[in-house]
């Protein structure tokens, strides 16, 4: 059930072919049904082919942004996606320290892609010692999930382990994103009490630029509208899936999901009535 009273909020980088990143958690919230806000961290020159430039914003601007959103709006959940130094890391961190929004959804977002990286590899150790314990759900992809506990990952069994050692740094949820493995397109959630496998078919579509940011919006929206973790993870599983499903060619690389299907959908609906 959409309510656009219920604010949300993302911390993360531009993407100016707007599939991925702010964008792409914008679009998302939207579709689901939250009202949007954001807290951009750095600015990506990108399309479907590539990263072709970044620039950080300065920490002041970053910690700005932080304040007039929370004094005036409070969202009511937050996610975190490209985070790109440790400076800004520190940032955000003080920014959930001051205002200790009920969720926050922490998307460890390293590599686009297409390759590029979009956090510095000094930044990895603040990540994991101050960014991932403040998560209520951290959703890590294999590549990023490896670099994390320094391990390959290869097997579902592998998933779990690392998922485990992931949940041992401090967040209440780790979502274990498997769109990397072959296959089924399988997710485990993992928490103290919880273990939750979310399994789709692989869809043979090329058109994944920002899933990950997709889903992890996705997960922010839901449990900012009331629904648990459980259910969250379900909806989004869901919606990225039918996002990808219904995704289009557009540009000349690989192509965004489509975020707002399900109102193309509801149109549909209405023109064969
Ligand atoms: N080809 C695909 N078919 C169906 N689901 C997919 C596909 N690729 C990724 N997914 C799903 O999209 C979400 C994002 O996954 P993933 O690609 O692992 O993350 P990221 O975008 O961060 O690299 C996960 O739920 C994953 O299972
Ligand atoms: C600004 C920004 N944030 C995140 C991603 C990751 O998305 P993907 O893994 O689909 O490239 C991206 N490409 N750009």
């Amino acid at each position: 059930m959409r309510n656009y009273k219920i604010a949300t909020l993302t911390i993360a980088g531009s993407d100016s072919s707007g599939g991925a990143g702010i964008q792409a958690d914008l679009k998302t919230f939207s579709s689901i049904g939250t009202y949007g806000m954001s807290v951009i961290t750095a600015i990506t020159a990108q399309n479907t082919q590539g990263v072709f430039g970044v620039e950080e914003l300065s920490q002041e601007i970053i910690k700005n942004q932080i304040e007039v959103v929370f004094d005036d709006i409070p969202p009511k959940a937050v996610k975190i996606g490209m985070v790109s130094s440790p400076e800004i890391i520190l940032e955000i961190v003080k920014g959930l320290n001051k205002y200790n929004p009920e969720f926050v959804v922490v998307d460890p977002v390293m590599i686009s892609k297409s390759g590029y990286s979009l956090l510095r590899p000094e930044a990895k150790e603040n990540l994991i010692k101050y960014l991932i314990p403040k998560a209520y759900i951290v959703t890590p992809n294999i590549p990023e999930a490896e670099e994390i506990v320094e391990k390959e990952i290869k097997t579902l069994e592998d998933m779990k382990v690392a998922g485990n050692k992931i949940l041992s740094m401090g967040p209440k949820y780790v979502l274990m994103k498997g769109g990397h493995l072959e296959g089924d397109a399988i997710d485990v959630l993992i928490g103290k009490d919880v273990f939750e496998i979310y399994k789709s078919e692989r869809i043979n579509r090329k058109n994944t630029h920002g899933t990950g940011c997709t889903l992890s919006s996705a997960i922010t929206s839901y449990l900012a509208l009331g629904n648990g973790i459980k259910e969250s993870v379900r909806l989004s599983k869901e919606y990225i899936t039918e996002a990808i499903k219904y995704s289009f060619d557009i540009g000349y690389g690989v192509g965004p999901v489509h975020h707002f299907y399900n109102f193309e959908k509801q149109e549909e609906a209405v023109c064969t009535h």
